[in-house]
């Protein structure tokens, strides 16, 4: 069991704030958060920094989404910050609609303050309806909107829905996002040791560096899943930076490293990548059975330790 913590213990949660964005919305979904200190930062880095100075017990941070894929500047930082452990998931439905200071009109818009993902995930009806624009990048979707009240040099911002109920703004268009079923996925992040019960509709999320210049070693990787029968729900590349072609994977697994097969792959993997970065084992959001052969149950993978733990052993004395 996951134990208390302590009545004076840290117990703030850091999100990109300010208030309004779709990372406040998906912290309103931790129960344990409910009553606490919630700190608004600027970038996914500040909210790290946050949780290994201990300044917060936990931070909030986007990490994929439906439309674009991987949030990059999360990846990266979880992959060179130590000492991070993700403890759940959350999923925000996203649209997106397009605000400016009253009495603009779309006619008057040529330049955009929006959160880069934002951005990308707008493009199909910026293209079609505001083909000329320039794009003016902000710290967070909410951010992008109080900015225009603020002195921003820009026409219009892209910001969620409920941003008319924060700030004087008024609705260009609505629903500009590519796809209207737009999820983003994003994950809580504590320095926590203790790890989450599993529940047995588990994820495991890796980072892998593979070894260079080895024919084959991205096939090997993916054995070390098949042959023990864990299935891959997300498999991203991002480049490590210091050479061309040198790449870390990032990986979801369905399972929890408490789960015999998934604790077997992570040895596998052990023994051949540089660098394994375990970045955690959490509930799913949407609660869904991990499902597997029987052939890869616990049970199966004890019987043959155990086994080979009796052919070491000495034989009785005749
Ligand atoms: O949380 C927000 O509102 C953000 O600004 C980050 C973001 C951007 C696009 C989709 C989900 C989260």
């Amino acid at each position: 069991m996951q134990t208390e913590p302590a009545a004076d213990q840290n117990r703030a949660y850091s999100y990109l704030g300010p208030a309004g964005t779709f990372t406040e919305a998906a912290l309103k979904q931790v129960a344990a958060a409910v009553g606490q200190e919630w700190r608004s930062v600027n970038n996914v880095g500040e909210a790290l920094a946050d949780v290994t100075s201990g300044r917060s017990t936990a931070a909030m941070i986007a990490i994929e989404n439906s439309v674009e894929g991987g949030v990059s500047a999360t990846q990266d930082a979880l992959a060179t910050v130590p000492g991070l452990r993700i403890i759940g998931e959350y999923l925000v439905s996203v649209n997106f609609v397009l605000v400016a200071r009253p009495g603009t009109t779309l006619a008057d818009v040529t330049t955009i303050n929006a959160h880069p993902v934002a951005y990308a995930q707008c493009h199909t009806w910026l293209g079609e309806n505001l083909p000329a624009h320039a794009h003016l990048p902000a710290s967070s979707n909410v951010q992008a909107a109080s900015s225009l009240l603020d002195g921003s040099i820009a026409d219009a911002a892209i910001a969620p829905p409920g941003i008319v109920d924060h700030y004087d703004v008024e609705v260009l268009a609505r629903d500009i996002g590519d796809n209207r079923n737009a999820v983003t996925r994003f994950v809580l992040v504590s320095s926590s040791r203790v790890l989450p019960e599993p529940t047995g509709a588990d994820k495991t999320s890796l980072i892998i560096e593979l070894p260079s210049d080895e024919p084959g070693a991205l096939l090997a990787m993916l054995e070390q899943f098949s042959t023990r029968g864990v299935n891959l729900s997300l498999i991203e590349s991002r480049p490590i930076g210091d050479a061309l072609g040198r790449y870390r994977f990032v990986v979801d697994i369905d399972g929890h490293i408490r789960d015999e097969r998934v604790a077997d792959a992570l040895l596998g993997l052990r023994r051949f990548s540089p660098n394994v970065i375990f970045l955690g084992s959490y509930p799913r959001a949407d609660l869904q059975a991990v499902e597997y052969h029987a052939k890869y149950d616990d049970g199966i993978f004890i019987e043959a330790r155990d086994w080979l733990r009796g052919l070491l052993s000495a034989e009785p004395e005749a």
